[in-house]
């Protein structure tokens, strides 16, 4: 069955496919974590982790966007994984050292599209929700009615950059805080975040008999789905910030905004879906360790929502294929209704001069 006519516009059939890929990555996710084998490599550093769930997330969602969309460029956080795809333009971005895995006998002529299908039909849980529940995943193939803004239709595929993190928080994935934990897809076309997909895995995992899992999507000027979004509270100034990757600079811009309270978690797509819900006004990170693939879906559906996301200068964060992946100058959104440039102007200089592009 195929994901949406050909008479959808472009920008739509990829936000239903992606939603689609998404929740695939969040079944791998889950079931690589309950089986327990986390294959943990370092990256660049001892804060910077991957594990096989990274991996076989991302090898799941590129593989479906290229089938569906081979022309268009599509940058992954993990790498290897991509490297068997016959068309597309596909960068790989791995740095970390490739482990001997032995394959048994039985599953040696195993497709890269055959793991996602199977995974497909294999409906897991997490510990705190008993075998009885439902499986609540959506299934691959229904597509989704996105409304395209009329500035987007006549998007070709040559256009489309799609930035992929198939794991976000995965520092607090290691750590068994699995609420953190999102899967980010994130469309850009001429430098913008233009849609993404927003998926938690483990939504509601602490709340047996509730649907596990949920996917937030979002086009910019048009509309968010997935979620009821809700205003933070008035006369609160609540913060959210990096738990995993501190420091002074990053504690010296909150400080600077005066919170009432600053909420430390995990992963960036997390931290905007606090936004969305209503749990903080704002997202500071005056660090460089976020990337492109970190913000660009976050950035879409924060923005589709009446939300900012810049750099923390107030800068737009470029989202070309040729863009550097890092977001060198750091992280600044703010929920709907909460005014940007007021937080931009109290950052303090030296917290901006220490961040250079
Ligand atoms: N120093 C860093 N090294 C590697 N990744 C980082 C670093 N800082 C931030 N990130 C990425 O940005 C996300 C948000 O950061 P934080 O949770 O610290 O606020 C992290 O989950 C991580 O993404 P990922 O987990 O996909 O590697
Ligand atoms: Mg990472
Ligand atoms: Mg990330
Ligand atoms: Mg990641």
């Amino acid at each position: 069955m195929s994901l949406a006519s050909h008479t959808t516009p472009l920008l739509s059939r990829i936000i239903s496919s992606s939603v689609a890929a998404a929740n695939q990555a969040g079944i791998i996710i889950r079931d690589i974590m309950k089986k327990g084998e986390l294959g943990i490599v370092q990256k660049e550093s001892a804060r910077d982790l991957q594990t096989e769930a990274d991996r076989a997330a991302q090898r799941c969602i590129i593989t479906s966007l290229n089938k569906h969309f081979p022309k268009m460029t599509i940058i992954g956080e993990e790498g290897e994984v991509e490297s068997s795809l016959a068309s597309g333009q596909v960068f790989d971005t791995s740095t970390h050292t490739p482990i001997n895995v032995t394959c048994p006998p039985t599953l040696t002529s195993l497709s890269e599209e055959e793991v996602c299908m199977l995974s497909t039909h294999t409906p897991t849980d997490t510990s705190t929700h008993t075998p009885t529940d439902t499986p609540t995943d959506t299934p691959t193939d229904t597509p989704i009615n996105v409304t395209c803004p009329s500035t987007l239709t006549s998007l070709s595929e040559e256009e489309v950059v799609v930035w992929v993190d198939p794991l976000d928080g995965t520092a607090e994935y290691t750590q068994g805080l699995l609420d953190h934990v999102t899967v980010l897809i994130g469309i850009a076309s001429g430098g913008k975040a233009i849609g993404g997909v927003i998926h938690q895995p483990y939504y509601n995992y602490q709340n047996p008999g509730s649907a596990l899992g949920r996917t937030v999507w979002g086009v910019v000027g048009g509309e968010v789905g997935g979620m009821a979004m809700v205003k933070p509270p008035p006369g609160k100034l609540i913060v959210t910030t990096t738990r995993s990757h501190s420091s002074s600079t990053v504690n010296d811009a909150i400080t600077s905004v005066s919170p009432t309270e600053v909420l430390r978690v995990g992963g960036a797509g997390h931290k905007v879906m606090l936004l969305l819900e209503g749990r903080a006004h704002v997202y500071i990170f005056a660090s460089p360790g976020c990337k492109k693939w970190d913000t660009c879906a976050p950035q879409a559906i924060l923005e589709a929502a009446g939300g900012v996301l810049t750099d923390i200068k107030g800068i737009p964060i470029p989202y070309h294929a040729t863009a550097p992946h890092r977001n060198s100058t750091g992280v600044l959104a703010t929920a709907k209704g909460q005014d940007h440039g007021t937080f931009v102007d109290k950052i303090p200089s030296h917290v901006k001069d220490n961040l250079k592009a």
